[in-house]
């Protein structure tokens, strides 16, 4: 795919960009090494002043940030401003709390003397440069997920953003360095997929982090493997939203139309399958079909839009044929099912709910990438569990209940790295974020996220 800005509203080319020649990511890798030996050395203090001013920086630019984005990937604008915001809080979150996350660690007297040492404690060292490749669809927060925490624990960056973000790749580089941390720290490589393998291979990059499909993740994970270099990965996701008798019926359909169709439905963490309790079935799909239907489709930079464009050609190509083969084995279309009138230009498509889910359909194990629901019927809470765990994903889950042994059984034997109760799956700075099974391994955000790219030395003291 050639490096190239298109607005999915209008199918238009923005703008195109030479990816970067042999000599070109040479000049970035060096760079990367020589400000990882200084810089790895700074205090917390330091660290965290530049990470404050770059989320000042991106708080005074946010409108226009979010513009681009919207330009780019075709998120309402609503959306992206929020995006922006919240890679400002996490930002200072890590300048905050990096210090003591990856302060010393003492394990008890009576260990240390057993293990012959008279102190031992253990330290968390920087790695050195780490390359992040990161997907569209959050093309801001996905990128400062990854750059804070690796910043602040001393790591430097190197990203290999998606080829249709390349002005966000650009701004995030330029945002870094205009708050005034050191050349090299943070560097946009402007490459095609198939110059990533030979980064990897490069002596200088220590680890790799990638957040995307997973053919992706089983390309990047193979080649770190065979260097033998950490990776953690956050791949797909097809998350359960699971309804039962007890649950707040009105705010459950709210929450999962939003839980569906945010970012045009096109989140890892956007819930995928509604799992639906016989006793309720009936109310909420009528519900949830009503509300589904009843939102805007349209120009993702106006106010009053719910839901975009799809962010490729490719990606509504593909929603539509899983939808299709649902239809052709029996699927009912509640609602949607095509793309909308009035809308040809761009890659739009229908919000859409699909009943009379069988295994014999694409869709029931397949991550549908954009604003399709499947609902299923459940007889009883060990089906719930059952069809909530049937998928090859394990991200995350939403269970709506308030009995407290439901809640019990779901986080006992939900395959996910995450369970979210009466409400959806958001991440947030302080909690981890990651998952099970295909959904990858390693985990982002929070103490987890910023010890992944951490040398755990033990030092131990005769
Ligand atoms: O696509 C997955 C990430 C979504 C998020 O962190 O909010």
């Amino acid at each position: 795919m050639p490096i190239a800005s298109v607005n999915p509203a209008t199918g238009e080319t923005v703008q195109t960009f030479e990816p970067l020649d042999a000599a070109g990511i040479e000049r970035r890798l060096a760079r990367a090494e020589a400000a990882f030996h200084s810089y790895r050395g700074t205090p917390f203090a330091a660290r965290a002043e530049l990470m404050r001013r770059a989320a000042d920086l991106l708080d005074r630019e946010l409108e226009a940030v979010a513009r681009t984005m919207t330009e780019e990937m075709g998120k309402p604008l609503a959306a992206s401003r929020a995006e922006v915001a919240k890679c400002g809080k996490a930002m200072r979150w890590y300048a905050d709390h990096a210090e003591e996350l990856l302060a010393d660690e003492h394990p008890a007297p009576a260990d240390v003397a057993d293990s012959g040492a008279s102190r031992a404690f253990v330290r968390y060292r920087p790695l050195g440069p780490v390359l992040a490749v990161m997907p569209w669809n959050f093309p801001l927060w996905q990128v400062l997920r990854f750059a804070a925490p690796a910043l602040m624990a001393g790591n430097v960056g190197l990203l290999k953003h998606a080829s249709n973000v390349p002005r966000t790749a650009l701004a995030i580089e330029e945002l870094f360095q205009r708050a005034g941390f050191p050349e090299g720290c943070f560097q946009t490589l402007l490459i095609g997929s198939g110059a990533v393998e030979g980064v990897i291979r490069d002596r200088r990059v220590v680890a790799v982090t990638l957040t995307g499909s997973e053919p992706a993740g089983r390309a990047v994970a193979a080649t770190a493997a065979d260097e033998v270099k950490k990776a953690v990965l956050e791949l797909g996701g097809s998350d359960p939203f699971v309804v039962l008798p007890s649950a707040d019926l009105d705010a459950a359909v709210r929450t999962a139309v939003r839980a569906r169709v945010q970012n045009n439905g096109q989140s890892c963490i956007a819930a995928k399958r509604f799992i639906v309790h016989t006793d309720v079935y009936d109310r909420f799909t009528a519900a949830f079909t009503a509300a589904m239907g009843a939102l805007k489709v349209g120009d993702p930079m106006d106010e009053s839009t719910d839901v975009g464009p799809l962010a490729s050609r490719q990606g509504r190509d593909d929603l539509e044929e899983l939808v299709e083969d649902a239809r052709v084995h029996g699927a009912r279309v509640e609602c949607g099912g095509g793309r909308p009138e009035g809308w040809d230009t761009g890659w739009f498509y229908e919000p859409t709910v699909l009943t009379g889910i069988t295994p014999a359909m694409r869709i029931h194990l397949e991550e549908t990438f954009g604003p399709v629901a499947t609902v299923y019927r459940v007889a009883d809470l060990d089906e719930a569990v059952a069809v909530a765990n049937d998928t090859p994903f394990g991200l995350s889950a939403n269970v709506w209940t308030t009995d407290e042994a439901e809640r019990e059984r779901f986080v006992r034997d939900i395959q996910a790295g995450g369970v979210f109760f009466n409400g959806m799956t958001a991440s947030h700075p302080a909690l981890p974020f990651g998952g099970v099974k295909r959904s990858g391994f390693g985990r982002e955000l929070s103490g987890h996220g910023i010890r992944e790219f951490c040398n755990i030395t033990t030092v131990w003291i005769g």
